[in-house]
């Protein structure tokens, strides 16, 4: 495999029940860049991203074939999927921070993976805080429940939990559309620093957004991936007329 390429989908075809919401999807995700999943609602974007972490595992009627390999190793057969998601790790659209302290919310995939000392812990709470850009305004309310800051905090937060167990991958479905301005332009910042750590995949239904922050854009419609390209080509060069209208704000 490519050394550039973190994830590689392959002729992905996903069903739930008999209806197939991704048909033949095939796409490198490369490495320490930002990938953006656009696309009309419905058009299989959410599915496309659960599985890459196996989210869709936990719905009944799904099922998949095709392959997906990270770092050249088949998500479906060579992982474990607690092992798998501790990799590549998941930021949802409303923050969903835990009813606990804002440290229990960020202590807590640390200690299901095993870490009980309290000073190491007490470091993981702070750099992860401090990459995901809130540490300044919670260091003093770390004992507080969580659910009592504000909702672009609590998605700071959720986005600090996603770090502290050190993944490689974070995948984003809509991280900012529950935000307001202000906290989505935090978002954005910290999508540009976390960049340099991390492999970042993120949905977004917002065309600017998509602009500001991704290098590749893969523009999705009815389950199939229309046009994939770096972020300026899809922008400003679409090949395809669909993309083209997409983005030009003509449908969707
Ligand atoms: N759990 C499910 N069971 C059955 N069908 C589903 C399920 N989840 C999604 N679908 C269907 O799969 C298709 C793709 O849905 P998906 O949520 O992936 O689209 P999307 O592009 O993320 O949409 P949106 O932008 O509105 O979030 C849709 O037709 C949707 O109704």
């Amino acid at each position: 495999m490519d050394s550039t390429v973190k994830i590689k989908c392959s002729n992905l075809n996903l069903f739930y029940g008999d209806f197939q919401a991704l048909h033949d999807v095939s796409m490198d995700i490369e490495k320490g860049k930002v990938t953006a999943l656009i696309g009309p609602s419905g058009c299989g974007k959410s599915t496309f991203i659960r599985a890459l972490n196996r989210m869709n595992d936990i719905i009944d009627s799904v099922s998949i074939n095709g392959t997906i390999e990270y770092d050249g190793m088949d998500i479906y057969s060579d992982y474990d999927v607690i092992e798998l998601r501790k990799k590549i790790g998941m930021v949802f659209q409303k923050p969903n921070p835990f009813p606990m302290s804002v440290f229990d919310n960020v202590a807590y995939g640390p200690r299901l993976h095993g870490i009980k000392d309290k000073n190491r812990l007490e470091e993981i709470v702070e750099t992860s805080l401090k990459q995901a850009a809130i540490w300044d305004e919670i260091k003093d309310r770390l004992h507080k429940p969580a659910l009592g800051i504000s909702g672009g905090q609590q998605q700071r937060l959720c986005i600090a939990r996603t770090l502290a167990v050190n993944p490689d991958v974070v995948l984003m479905d809509e991280p900012t559309s529950a935000l307001d301005p202000i906290s989505t332009s935090r978002i954005e910042d910290l999508i540009d620093e976390l960049k340099q750590k991390y492999t970042i995949v993120i949905v977004t239904h917002n065309m600017q957004q998509a602009g500001r922050v991704s290098d590749y854009t893969a523009f999705f419609l009815n389950g199939v991936i229309e046009e994939f390209g770096t972020t300026e080509q899809i922008f400003f060069k679409p090949e395809n007329p669909q993309t083209e209208a997409y983005i030009s704000g003509k449908f969707g």
